[in-house]
This record gives C-alpha cells, sequence and structure tokens, in this order.
C-alpha cells in the first residue's frame, strides 16, 4: 500500500493518536477509521434509531460498514449485504463487537435484480424494513476512450441499476403494507460538477440524483422519504486503490489539501449526517442531496481533471494496479 502515514503530514489526523494505536507504515485509510471510532462523540441520543430496521448495501466494507456501525451504535437492527461472504461476516462481527448492537449480512449482487428480490424477500421473513441506504458502488479511473463496454457496464449497473432496484423492493413493500420508510443514496459531488476519468460513475450517481428527487415526489404522499449524500473525500481501501492507484494519480479529487478546510472527512461526520437523516428527526427531508466534503465541490480542482498529465503509459501502469486490486477482491466473491 503506497499511502504511508509520513511523519509531519498525516492529512488533519490526531496524531497524538497515531503512535499509540497504528504501527508504523498504516495506510491512511486504516488510521483514519480507527481514530475515528476512538473519537466518536455520540451527538445524538444512543436510543435514536431503536426499533429501525436499515439495510446498507455494500455494508461490508468502507463508508458502508462505518455508516452501519454508527446505525447498530443507536439501536438499530442493520443488515448488510455484498458479494463476499467472508468479508460480509467478518464485518458483522466487528460492528457487533465495536457499536453493541444487531448487526446480520446476506449475501446478494446488486448488479442482479433476482439477487435483490431474494434479499428482500430474506429480509421480510423476519420483518419489514425501515430504511434502506444505496451504498454498494463501483468505481476506477480510466481515460473514457479506453473503456469497454463491460467495463461501462459494470459501474453503471452496480450504481444506477442496483440503487433503483434496492429502492423498488423496499418502496413496493412498504406501499402495499401501507409503511413509512426512508431511503438514502451515497452518492458523491460529481452530480452537481461532472469528473473526467471517472465518467460512468458520474452519470450513473447523477441518475441516482434524479431518482431521489423523482421518488421524493412519487413516494411522499405514502410516507417515504427519499434523500442522498455527496461526500467528499474519505478514505477507504478500495476508493484508494481504484481511485488514486499510482504517485501520478495523487492530484485532484482525493488530495486533502485541495479542500477548503484541508483535510480529508472523518467517519463520524459522515456517520452523524446518516444518523440524522434516518431518523424521525428529520421527518421534513426529503428529494435533497446533502454533501458532506469540506467545501471541495466549491473549489476548483475537486474532480480528476489533473490526470490529464499523465502519459500513456502511466495510465497502464494505473490500470494495472486498479487490476491487480480487483482480482485480490474477486477471489472471495460468492455471487
Ligand atoms: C469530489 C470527491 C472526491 C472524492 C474522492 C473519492 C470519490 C469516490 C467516489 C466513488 C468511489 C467509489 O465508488 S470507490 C468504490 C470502489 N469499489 C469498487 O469498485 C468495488 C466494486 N468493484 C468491482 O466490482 C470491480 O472493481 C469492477 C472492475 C468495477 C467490476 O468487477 P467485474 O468482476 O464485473 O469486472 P471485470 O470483469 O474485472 O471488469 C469488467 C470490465 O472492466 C474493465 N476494467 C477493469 N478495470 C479497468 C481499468 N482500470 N481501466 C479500463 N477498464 C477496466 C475490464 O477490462 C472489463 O472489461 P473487458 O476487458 O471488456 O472484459
Ligand atoms: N470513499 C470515498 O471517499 C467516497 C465514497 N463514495 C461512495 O461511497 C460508497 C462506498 O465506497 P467505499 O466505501 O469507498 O468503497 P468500497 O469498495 O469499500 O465499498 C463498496 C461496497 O460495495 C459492494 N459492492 C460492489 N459491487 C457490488 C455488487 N454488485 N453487489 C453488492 N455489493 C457490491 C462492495 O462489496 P463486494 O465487492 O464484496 O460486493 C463493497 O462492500 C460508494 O457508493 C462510493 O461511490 C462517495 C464519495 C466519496
Amino acid at each position: 500500500m503506497r499511502l504511508i502515514i509520513e511523519a509531519g503530514r498525516a492529512c488533519d489526523l490526531q496524531i497524538k493518536y497515531i503512535s499509540v494505536l497504528i504501527s508504523p507504515g498504516a495506510p491512511v485509510w486504516a488510521v483514519q477509521q480507527r481514530i475515528d471510532w476512538q473519537d466518536c462523540a455520540f451527538m445524538f441520543d444512543r436510543d435514536l434509531l431503536k426499533g429501525k430496521r436499515i439495510l446498507v448495501t455494500g455494508g461490508g466494507t468502507g463508508l458502508g460498514k462505518e455508516i452501519s456501525m454508527g446505525f447498530a451504535a443507536h439501536g438499530a437492527h442493520v443488515f448488510i449485504c455484498g458479494r463476499r461472504p467472508e468479508i460480509l461476516e467478518q464485518a458483522v462481527g466487528e460492528i457487533r463487537t465495536r457499536s453493541g448492537g444487531q448487526a446480520d449480512a446476506l449475501v446478494a449482487n446488486v448488479r442482479d435484480p433476482d439477487s435483490i428480490e431474494k434479499m428482500m424477500a430474506d429480509i421480510w421473513n423476519t420483518g419489514p424494513l425501515t430504511g434502506l441506504v444505496n451504498n454498494a458502488g463501483a468505481n476506477f479511473l480510466a481515460p473514457t476512450e479506453t473503456l469497454s463496454p463491460r467495463g461501462y457496464e459494470a459501474i453503471r449497473s452496480t450504481i444506477m441499476d442496483g440503487s433503483f432496484y434496492a429502492a423498488q423492493g423496499c418502496g413496493k413493500r412498504w406501499i402495499a403494507a401501507g409503511l413509512p420508510g426512508v431511503i438514502i443514496s451515497n452518492l458523491v459531488t460529481w452530480v452537481w460538477t461532472g469528473s473526467a476519468y471517472v465518467v460512468p460513475a458520474a452519470m450513473a450517481k447523477a441518475a441516482v440524483h434524479a431518482m431521489t428527487m423523482s421518488l421524493a415526489v412519487e413516494w411522499g404522499p405514502k410516507g417515504i422519504r427519499v434523500n442522498a449524500v455527496a461526500p467528499g473525500p474519505f478514505p477507504t481501501e478500495n476508493a484508494w486503490d481504484k481511485l488514486n492507484p499510482l504517485v501520478e494519480t495523487g492530484v485532484g479529487a482525493t488530495q486533502a489539501d485541495e479542500v477548503p478546510l484541508r483535510r480529508f472527512g472523518k467517519m463520524d461526520e459522515l456517520r452523524n449526517l446518516m444518523i440524522f437523516l434516518i431518523s424521525d428527526g428529520c421527518s421534513y427531508i426529503t428529494g435533497d442531496t446533502i454533501s458532506i466534503d469540506g467545501g471541495h465541490h466549491l473549489a476548483a480542482p475537486s474532480t480528476f481533471a489533473g490526470l490529464s498529465k499523465l502519459s500513456p503509459e502511466d495510465w497502464q501502469r494505473a490500470r494495472e494496479a486498479i487490476q491487480a486490486s480487483t482480482r485480490k477482491e474477486k477471489e472471495g466473491r460468492s455471487a
């Protein structure tokens, strides 16, 4: 892993903890996640989400796991899904231990509507969900002219189709039963700015942004709220492997010093926003996409525009590094 904590340059992490918690050479995302949970402020009543049953797609890793942790720590029963059973089981164990709350895992592929339908049926067999977080995502840096149809489809179907089928799976059940519900999608600020070199993801996230506004109106009268968040950079292993694979790709969107607040986001901050949005305390908010990015998208270099300086050889190396990361992930998939 290339992202190494260097003396005196650790984004904006609370350096006082680093030597205590983390062995030298730990990647930025791992340091950040552990420190954030240590410092967790618990700004809400710990029973705020008691009785809620919330599915977080892609909840086995990264932001999804951290969000799930926050929900479970506030009384919700969380369900997480993904394609890798071992990763999911580890995550469920970690969520239960760290949050003291309830968590269960289901293997599902959000690119496959039948797989989503089966997951929904399995969950509903034990009781209705009260909330859904469309968090599963796929992305990699690539010059658009080099993308094959399968490359485009892999990203589009995960983000756009997956979010639609999961929202529809919940919505139709809530409507049939006359139950309220809450949907939150995890987007990115490119829904407003676009971004070079991640065009399929920017397009698919923008489609889910449109879904958010549209369903808020259509399902509002049924008591279903539909919102989204647009995070800036919150370092995770996978996002950094796929979006900052080389020293040369360290420009623009993944750089803390290009954020007006001069640091990456902290998982606590994202958790707090998600807990608020999914709670009954903000029941008049619907159809909105809320950025949580330290002002990143308002500053000029908030995309990957700076990658235009990369040579074809750099891009080839980036592709190889990204595909090595994908190969590693694939070994654990069963869906
Ligand atoms: C502002 C705030 C900022 C903040 C900065 C951060 C912003 C973050 C915003 C969003 C971040 C994320 O979502 S980060 C999430 C990252 N996590 C993930 O991506 C997890 C899920 N990923 C995956 O499933 C895989 O990585 C993925 C490749 C997408 C799909 O897997 P599959 O098994 O379906 O795919 P494969 O068969 O390996 O590949 C499918 C095709 O894609 C092609 N392909 C794969 N890698 C390629 C590459 N690098 N360049 C070109 N093409 C590539 C392959 O050659 C295949 O095409 P053919 O050759 O034609 O067959
Ligand atoms: N990290 C960041 O800075 C930002 C992230 N985001 C968004 O946050 C979300 C999470 O990203 P992050 O945590 O960084 O990355 P991760 O790769 O860790 O999270 C993606 C998750 O989605 C799951 N997933 C991917 N494809 C599928 C599929 N077909 N079916 C089911 N699950 C799937 C993955 O599990 P598995 O592979 O096992 O299926 C994984 O757990 C994404 O939507 C991303 O766009 C937005 C802005 C910034």
